[in-house]
């Protein structure tokens, strides 16, 4: 049935478990709870929960507008469908030190793996878009402190994503890791880096786990799991592929409905009736129902 048959504290460990390997974990974005029994299904290690797809899901431009509530409600809704540890984004914490500390256990609570927070100024933009800013060291590293002191479980991964490198050079960005390191965090994620040998540089200049983020038409190209794991690279999101995928099928047969008067062109395309009862597990259900059901009450034998 679609529900997660491991508790969170198992998948965080999991998560911490994948990353000390030499092997890349892959993390796509789950655009909703149940494509993320399509990620499962592949063999994927983890599912990623993107800030820009919740946003935009709701009709927002992906510059803080949505809050800590709907994030964490939204990333539980997807950690309880699945046995794949959850990692979401928590954009900049959601506001001060304190908000930070209500963040962590919020997103622990709804039984995520772990989170990453970033060093944006607010309101916050996306990390491949030009005129984004970043808070001071002391500033960016009393939120990672704020996260890691708020958490209960040691394992709840608290990733620092650092922006700087869209707004200074390559040593800014391996000098503030390295100082987010010391604040306590688990993972580094740097936001745009320009080419693999960037990643290869924050990769010697860091000894925690180091993520890429392989989103469409943004800053870094679209490198390939191998390659990534070449340069040292833990762990790989793609973030917005699904919801873009989804988007573009989505036009199209509203184009073909609208140009033929029917649907029938685009049918071939869709995942069928049979196939989303399975993603469903109407199957599991029913038995579940049935074995419920099916049960004799003592003293009642005719
Ligand atoms: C990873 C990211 O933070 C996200 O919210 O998914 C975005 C992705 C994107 O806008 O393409 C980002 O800032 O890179
Ligand atoms: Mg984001």
């Amino acid at each position: 049935m679609l529900f997660s048959t491991t508790t969170p504290e198992a998948k965080r460990t999991a998560l911490r478990q994948m990353l000390t390997g030499p092997r890349i974990a892959r993390f796509p974005g789950a655009y909703t709870p149940l494509s993320t029994k399509l990620i499962a299904e592949q063999g994927f290690d983890g599912v990623y929960i993107s800030g820009a797809v919740l946003a935009n899901e709701l009709g927002f431009p992906d510059i803080g507008l949505t809050a800590l509530p709907e994030v964490a409600a939204r990333a539980g809704q997807i950690a309880r469908v699945t046995d794949l540890p959850a990692l979401v984004d928590a954009d900049t914490g959601f506001g001060e030190p304190m908000n930070v500390a209500r963040t962590v256990q919020e997103l622990e609570n709804a039984g995520l793996a772990g989170c990453h927070i970033e060093d944006q100024f607010n309101p916050k933009r996306c990390g491949h878009l030009d005129g984004k800013s970043v808070v001071d060291l002391a500033t960016a590293t009393k939120r990672i402190r704020a996260a890691t002191e708020a958490r209960r479980d040691p394992n709840f991964l608290i990733m620092a994503r650092t922006d700087i490198r869209g707004v200074e050079d390559l040593t800014a960005a391996t000098d503030r890791a390295k100082a987010l390191v010391d604040a306590g965090a688990d993972a580094i994620f740097p936001e745009a880096m320009a080419d693999l040998s960037e990643f290869a540089a924050m990769r010697a200049a860091v000894d925690v786990p180091i993520l890429a983020n392989m989103t469409e038409f943004g800053k870094s190209q679209l490198f390939t799991a191998a390659q990534l794991e070449e340069v040292g690279v833990n762990m790989v999101i793609y973030p917005v592929t699904l919801m873009r995928s989804a988007l573009g099928a989505m036009e199209r047969v509203l184009a073909t409905i609208a140009a033929d008067g029917t649907q029938q062109a685009a049918v071939p395309e869709m995942l069928t009736r049979a196939r989303l009862y399975e993603l469903v597990d109407y199957n599991g259900y029913n038995q579940f129902d049935a074995g419920v059901f099916d049960f004799e009450v003592p003293g009642l034998h005719h």
